[in-house]
């Protein structure tokens, strides 16, 4: 687990300032939303503490570690999409272990993991299943499995959701947020849905063209 310092962060495209002057503590075991309309930064927020994009200005800092200009895959972030990202021509076993095999772990290690991470997503029915014979809702929690079977300290999740009917959107809330406590993970989830927001998280940010407006738990944000 991790706390997650952002201090004075501008992003820079050009000459658009996609993220300005952002100041933010993210707690450890914290579940922390960024919450605004389309465009206003939040995505680039995420990518940074990522790793996938580093800076203009700033520091992101997990703990102690200056982070800034670290790797992707030298940070032990786990990341979730809107459009899951998966391997459509592979199982849901192999789509889950990949980031295991990368790190070359042993078979029967593997396969613990992955039987393991299963179960807590309610899917290891669908273990041998192709990725493209599955639904929305269960498509996406084979990207939650492979993000989490990793064992990231801090978890990402950008508009997980929005591909999802109403009803399915309610139960994998449901179901990120039980995630979330039985792991103790620190997760940052990027939405433009207020209901969502209010609903599942510690403290939001809200953002607006690139700054962060107001930082506070669902009642306060609310009121
Ligand atoms: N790679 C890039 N190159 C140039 N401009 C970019 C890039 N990524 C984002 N931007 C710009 O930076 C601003 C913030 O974008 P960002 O994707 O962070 O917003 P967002 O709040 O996540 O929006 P959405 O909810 O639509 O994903 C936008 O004006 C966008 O056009």
């Amino acid at each position: 687990m991790s706390t997650v310092y952002l201090t004075e962060i501008t992003k820079q495209f050009g000459s658009v300032t996609a993220v300005k002057n952002l100041d933010l503590t993210i707690q450890e075991g914290e579940f922390f939303t960024f919450l605004g309309p389309s465009g206003c930064g939040k995505t680039t927020t995420l990518r940074m503490i990522a790793g996938f994009y580093y800076p203009t200005t700033g520091k992101v800092k997990f703990n102690e570690r200056d982070m800034t200009k670290v790797a992707p895959e030298k940070r032990n972030t786990g990341m979730v999409f809107q459009n899951y990202a998966l391997f459509p021509h592979m199982t849901v076993f192999e789509n889950v272990a990949f980031g295991l095999k990368v790190r070359k772990l042993k078979k029967s290690v593997i396969k613990e993991k992955v039987t393991d991470v299963l179960k807590k997503v309610r899917l290891d029915q669908f273990i041998d299943r192709q990725v493209s014979q599955l639904s929305g809702g269960q498509q996406q929690r084979v990207a939650l499995a492979r993000a989490l079977v990793i064992e990231p300290d801090i978890l990402l999740l950008d508009e997980p959701l929005s591909n999802l009917d109403a009803r399915l959107r309610d139960e994998m809330r449901t179901e990120i947020l039980r995630l979330q406590r039985e792991y103790g993970i620190t997760m940052v989830y990027v939405t433009h849905d207020q209901v969502e927001a209010l609903s599942m998280s510690d403290r939001i940010a809200v953002f607006n063209t690139g700054e962060c407006q107001q930082v506070g738990t669902p009642t306060e944000i609310y009121n």
